[in-house]
């Protein structure tokens, strides 16, 4: 056979070769591009990407969960509410909200063994977290009932199961001024129907931006409704391990040393420690009683450490917790919600271990988007309609405090307007604009920018705010708790009906008296340049020209985490294994 021509044999089998190049390129590619993708928390369909995104999956399920002939009925629809007043159709919400409390639901990882594929458990996963999703939509049919924006992708829930599965104890951390907007009791029931021994405790955080007395009543709430509790701040933690000197006039310093009450004082580090250890070591104490398990502890985990898993809402401040426990500079923070992205294992020490998971914003009733993103939980850039997003912290933050915090003059109300309403969204915008000179290129006050700086400073505490538990008020004494949850909240005081002129002032006198107290509470709180004093902070602001007041650029995470798949089951683990500060622990 001449020199280079080739046989049919030899081409087919050239030509096989080269397809298989081809192929493994392709499939190369593919993970690559998996790879890179960036884990997004996604709390609203907004952009086109994400309702394709969206679309496609949802196609790709359809047939499987719909059999050809079954067409889907709201049966939860109800009666038109047209010819309702305002007050009756908000009634019926309540009404709505309670009966179907216990349809809202978190989604729940669908049972799974170390044999099964990546590929089926990844479809399994898929199909429970659309049905998941459905059930919402279907709820969300009901013309009474409106949810919350919430977290819609799924790999974000993927990171809260596994933290939920490896956790001995979970630490639900919320933010103390309003613990119960963040706390999400369907989290406690779904870890405890994983393993009955399993319990949450709520980790109080900022409670360095509640005064003493609020603490005590909120303890009581805690205990009446036997939820495990404890208060902290981790700012405060942090100050201390950096050895920054406090005022000694700060109320948090001066109440954790006077108070012996372990339940209002504020936990400092090495305390917090010793009791997560202590909390988980009895739920595995108390589960290798019942069962023959011998301690046997997933992936990373040292074989005798307990795990303690951290989860919360975005920006209630894991990341600093864990800082503050770690002892260093470990997961990034910053005051945008949202960014840590992947769960992370520390190892404290050989007998306990911290689990940090990604914010998740859980699905609610009734929140607006305005007063989610006050609330710290969506970011400020999800603001479209400034004077909504302002009118939210208008209603919460007493008109003579928000005067005395920016030495501004807000409008009065008219004479023929109830005296004690709430300042306007835009009466608020106009106020602090004129006082710093904002104006936007159109040459009108620039309102945007005002309305950033304002909810920067309310979700930062230097506008003071914080909610009482539920059918309490400021002014009541210890001994005179009342449970009667339909009373009302100082917040609701300020939106109430504005008729009751004279129950709204005197709620508001208390809520003003209160918040004075904070206000001197903060003023002489200078940690880590964080809450400077009010009179520190307002003199800055005069003093400085306003195209000096820029925003601060945003401190990056810290990248520095090894990505491996510990189990098998498809997901990436970070895990920082170096001891840390084994101290005091050890003894
Ligand atoms: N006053 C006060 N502020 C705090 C405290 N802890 C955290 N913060 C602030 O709250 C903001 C959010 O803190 P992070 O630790 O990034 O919160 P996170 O929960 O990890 O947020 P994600 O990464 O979105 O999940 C930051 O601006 C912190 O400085 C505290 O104890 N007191």
């Amino acid at each position: 056979m001449p020199k280079g021509e080739k046989t049919g044999l030899g081409r087919a089998l050239v030509k096989h070769h080269n397809q298989m190049v081809q192929q493994s390129k392709e499939k190369g590619k593919y993970y690559r591009s998996q790879e890179k993708k960036v884990l997004e928390s996604v709390t609203e369909v907004s952009d086109i990407e994400a309702v394709i995104e969206q679309a496609d999956e949802a196609y790709r399920l359809y047939s499987a969960l719909n059999p050809p002939g079954k067409i889907p009925i709201n049966l939860d629809s109800t009666s038109s509410t047209d010819e309702m007043t305002t007050e009756e159709r908000r009634k019926q919400q309540k009404k709505e909200e309670a009966l179907h409390a216990s349809s809202l639901r978190i989604p729940r990882r669908p049972p799974w063994n170390a044999n099964m594929s990546v590929e089926e458990l990844d479809d399994n996963e898929r199909r429970a977290f659309l049905e998941w999703r459905r059930s919402l939509a279907r709820l969300e049919e009901n013309e009474n009932l409106v949810l919350t924006p919430f977290e819609k992708n799924l790999d974000i829930w993927r990171q809260l199961w596994r933290v939920l599965e490896r956790s001995d104890l979970l630490v639900m951390v919320v933010d103390a001024r309003d613990p119960l907007f963040y706390r999400c009791p369907d989290l406690e029931a779904y870890a405890r129907e994983i393993d009955e021994h399993k319990r949450t405790l709520l980790l109080v955080n900022k409670a360095d931006l509640l005064p003493h007395s609020v603490r005590d009543k909120w303890a009581k709430y805690f205990h009446q409704h036997g939820i495990l509790f404890v208060f902290w701040s981790a700012k405060a933690a942090t100050a201390t391990l950096e050895g920054k000197k406090l005022n000694p006039s700060f109320g948090m310093q001066s109440s954790q040393h006077e108070t012996s009450d372990a339940d209002t004082k504020i936990y400092g580090r090495d305390e917090l420690l010793v009791r997560l250890q202590f909390e988980a070591e009895e739920i595995v104490s108390m589960r290798s009683k019942s069962t023959s398990d011998n301690g046997v502890v997933a992936g990373n985990v040292p074989a005798h450490s307990v795990v303690v898993g951290f989860v919360g809402y975005p920006n209630v401040g894991k990341s600093s917790t864990i800082n503050a426990l770690v002892g260093g500079k470990k997961t990034g923070v910053t005051s945008t919600p949202g960014k840590t992205k992947h769960f992370q294992t520390l190892i404290i020490s050989e007998k306990l271990t911290l689990c940090d998971c990604p914010g998740l914003v859980f699905p609610s009733f009734t929140s607006s988007r305005y007063e989610m993103i006050a609330s710290g939980v969506l970011p400020i850039d999800r603001m479209t309609e400034q004077r909504e997003a302002v009118q939210v912290v208008a209603n919460r933050v007493p008109r003579s405090v928000i005067e005395d915090v920016y030495r501004i003059s807000l409008p009065k109300p008219k004479p023929y307007e109830p005296q004690s309403r709430a300042p306007l969204g835009v009466e608020f915008l106009r106020s602090y604009c004129a006082s710093r000179g904002y104006v936007a290129s159109s040459g009108l006050p620039d309102e945007t920018r005002a309305a950033r700086q304002i909810l920067k400073d309310y979700i930062d505490g230097k506008l003071p705010h914080f909610e009482m538990p539920p059918g309490i008020s400021e002014n009541e004494d210890d001994g005179e708790y009342d449970d009667d949850d339909d009373e009302l909240s100082s917040s609701e005081i300020n939106e109430s009906d504005e008729s009751d002129d004279e129950d709204v002032s005197v709620g508001e006198h208390a809520l003003e008296s209160r918040l004075e107290h904070v206000l001197s509470d903060l003023n002489s709180f200078d940690v880590d340049n964080g809450l400077a004093s009010a009179k520190v902070a307002v003199k800055e602001k005069t003093s400085s020209a306003p195209h000096k007041q820029h925003k601060k650029p945003q401190r990056k995470k810290d990248r520095s985490w090894r990505i491996r798949d510990s189990e098998g089951d498809g997901m990436p683990v970070r895990v920082f294994q170096k001891p840390v500060n084994r101290g005091p622990l050890s003894a």
